[in-house]
């Protein structure tokens, strides 16, 4: 409580933002009840600092303030920065603040009006963000007076606001000061208009220099104008001032004793009804004005499905391939080659070719092998195919020779008569077909050839693999569907993580959650809205991606509960994580890299592409401590296999997603304890 007579009191205000330069050092203020104080100061001296301190938005390394406030109501705080939501209109704006105030709708509606009519303000219907830089800070303004608070605190509100206005703003000011009583701290760069305040504290370097009337100053200080005033100050505190680094040094050097927790905020309940419906209506002032963005976002796992499944698994034939044959050089070419289905040993490069025709697999004459490797080069074939002049001898030796009898001669026949194939390796997926393709294709022409022959002992045609009703899967279970329960994972963990830390950032960077939490705002009101925001939104992305995956595409899903519960429980440790980052982070920039390498990391080594099976051992460790890891492997199972929640895999799944919902929960706990609201107030928690 301040002293008798006085509605904030300051004594010996230390504060450093890094540690080694002093902000403020050893500031003292004493402002009056009823009066309005202007505190004047270069840029930079740490006047928004020392504001930011009385309204408990900044802490300081040592000092005592003491105000008049019992509640967060008692004060109307207008930041320096616009602090404002740009979603909201003119009139929700001011009628959330009034919430958060617990005043009634019929209040709420009366100030508005007055306010808006005073202050002229114009409706926005598509939000703030549509006014012009003065409306806003008049906007702003209102917010602050909205709950006609006994203290008032206001950071440059004049800036950008045409004089007429400016002259009614401080006329009116001066009228809730004198009549109403109300106590005004006010910054301005403007000097000569603080003339009207009833005190000036003029700043510079972190102390007041003098506090005093307008009156008094001028006549003490023999000077025309307050910016004399403070020119004369000044000069004399630069002639007995200490270098500002040595006076930086003392300080350090001094014993600076904790400052207490204001009263106040021992009084405030971590959850109110009203404030807490304040909290929903923004929200959804959001969803409503940002409609589009809001169903860009429900939309995207829907998109990203779409594109994975049309995108991913499907042959890239046909392939054109170069061929140099010397059993029919250039000119005869395969041509004059008839098939016939005989037990014939000749020609069989062109029946190699023809039969690779079926297989989408096209290849042209060429003249050389360099004229092919240029081709490859230009990418007009991938590879050349050269079959040497004694190719179906060579074939026909292989067969008829069993290799039973050790024949260096035969041998040597044969190995001349291998196809040689060079091709462009660079695209590895098309290579493997390819290489499979051809394999395939002079396996299955061997066979053919072997039945024309009658072969008893069908020597070319090796025993096939039949591969029977597969145990779990399909037959047609494909790369596409191997994939899809790890992507749908991931879409289900990150997006909620990724939609949660932009909203939470970009309103933080506004200084609109500062300025909500100055108002009264809990970490645990703000973080309860969000949550039902984004679990409304995480429900309507699983909803949607479910249903396009496994009603209209039909991925496999033989156990839709434990399928279901796993990707919707995967939404918490994906929100929780959206909490949790900003507490790391202060830029969005820096924010979005960490979900960025989140991503990343999850569709790498988390079993989407590779199996974790194949991981490195080193690299292992990681892939297990990805949130998505254990309840991929588990969806996998549900999904394929039924697996109940009885299974152990299901069990372990789901326990690590409560595991990581826990993590996260008690590291935003511990932090927000720690620093004291930093996840929502940025690094000048108090
Ligand atoms: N969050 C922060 N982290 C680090 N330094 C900060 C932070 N906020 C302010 N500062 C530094 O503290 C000093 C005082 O800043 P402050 O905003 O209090 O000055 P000011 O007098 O209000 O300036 P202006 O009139 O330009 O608004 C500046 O040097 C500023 O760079």
């Amino acid at each position: 409580m301040a002293t008798q007579g006085l509605a904030i009191s300051i004594t010996g205000a230390y504060k450093t933002y890094d540690g080694k330069k002093y902000i403020l050092k050893g500031l003292n203020m004493n402002v009056k009840e009823g009066t309005i104080y202007g505190l004047l100061g270069p840029s930079g001296c740490g006047k928004s600092t020392i504001l930011n301190a009385i309204v408990g938005l900044v802490g300081l390394e040592a000092g005592e303030i003491n105000t008049l406030m019992e509640t967060k109501k008692d004060l109307g705080f207008m930041p320096q920065q616009l602090a404002l939501y740009d979603r909201m209109t003119t009139e929700e704006t001011l009628a959330y603040f009034g919430h958060i105030y617990d005043m009634s709708e019929d209040e709420i509606e009366k100030r508005s009006a007055l306010l808006i009519d005073f202050l002229e303000i114009p409706s926005s219907p598509s939000g703030t963000v549509a006014l012009s830089g003065g409306q806003k800070r008049r906007l702003s303004l209102a917010a602050a007076l909205i709950h006609n608070p006994p203290l008032v605190v206001l950071d440059e509100p004049t800036v950008g606001v045409d004089p007429v206005l400016r002259k009614s703003i401080w006329d009116y000011l001066i009228t809730l000061a004198e009549r109403e009583k109300k106590t005004i701290v006010i910054t301005t760069h403007y000097i000569e208009e603080t003339r009207q305040a009833h005190t000036i504290g003029l700043m510079r370097s972190g102390v007041l220099l003098c506090e005093n009337s307008p009156e008094s100053l001028l006549s003490q200080n023999d000077s025309r104008s307050l910016e004399d005033t403070f020119m004369r100050l000044s000069h004399l505190q630069e002639c007995h001032k200490l270098k500002e680094e040595e006076e930086d040094e003392r300080i350090r050097g001094m014993t600076l004793k904790k400052p207490k927790k204001p009263e106040y905020t021992k009084k405030e309940s971590f959850f109110k009804r009203n404030r807490f419906k304040a909290e929903i209506q923004k929200n959804f002032a959001f969803i409503k004005r940002d409609f589009g963005l809001t169903l860009y976002t429900i939309c995207v796992p829907l998109m990203s499905l779409i594109c994975f499944n049309y995108g991913i698994g499907y042959d890239p034939r046909p392939f054109n391939m170069g061929v140099l044959n010397d059993e029919y050089p250039m000119g005869v070419g395969c041509q004059t080659w008839k098939p016939n289905d005989t037990c014939e040993f000749a020609g069989l490069s062109c029946r190699f070719l023809k039969k690779l025709e079926e297989k989408d697999v096209f290849a042209k004459n060429i003249g050389s092998m360099d004229e092919g490797l240029d081709l490859i080069r230009s990418s007009n074939i991938l590879g050349v195919i050269h079959f040497p002049k004694n190719y179906s001898e060579a074939l026909n030796t292989l067969v008829e020779t069993q290799v039973l009898v050790e024949d260096p001669e035969r041998d040597a026949a044969i190995e001349h008569g291998f196809v040689q194939i060079r091709m462009d390796q660079s695209n590895v997926v098309i290579f493997h077909i390819l290489r499979q393709d051809l394999q395939d294709n002079l396996r299955e022409m061997m066979g053919d050839l072997a039945e024309e022959c009658g072969y008893h002992v069908k020597t070319a045609k090796l025993p096939p693999l039949k591969f029977e009703e597969p145990v779990y899967a399909s037959l047609s279970t494909g790369i596409r569907d191997y994939m899809a329960p790890a992507f749908i994972s991931i879409l289900m963990f990150t997006m909620p993580m990724a939609y949660g830390v932009v909203i939470i950032m970009e309103e933080r960077q506004s200084g609109a959650t500062a300025r909500s939490v100055a108002a009264g705002v809990t970490p645990f009101e703000l973080m309860a809205s969000h949550l039902m925001i984004q679990i409304s939104i995480h429900f309507l992305q699983l909803l949607s991606s479910s249903l396009l995956m496994y009603v209209f595409l039909k991925y496999e899903f033989h156990n839709p509960y434990v399928g279901l519960g796993l990707l919707f429980t995967l939404g918490f440790p994906g929100i929780a994580m959206s909490f949790f980052i900003p507490l790391l982070m202060n830029s969005t920039l820096g924010a979005s890299t960490i979900c960025t390498g989140f991503v990343i990391a999850n569709v790498l080594i988390g079993g989407t592409f590779w199996p974790v099976e194949g991981i490195h051992p080193i690299i292992k460790p990681v892939s297990w401590m990805l949130p998505t890891y254990f309840s991929t492997l588990a969806l996998r199972n549900a999904n394929f296999k039924g697996w109940g929640f009885t299974e152990p895999s299901i069990i372990f799944g789901f326990a690590s997603i409560v595991a990581w919902t826990i993590i996260f929960v008690g590291a935003i706990y511990i932090t927000i304890v720690v620093t004291k609201n930093r996840v929502f107030l940025g690094k000048n928690a108090p």
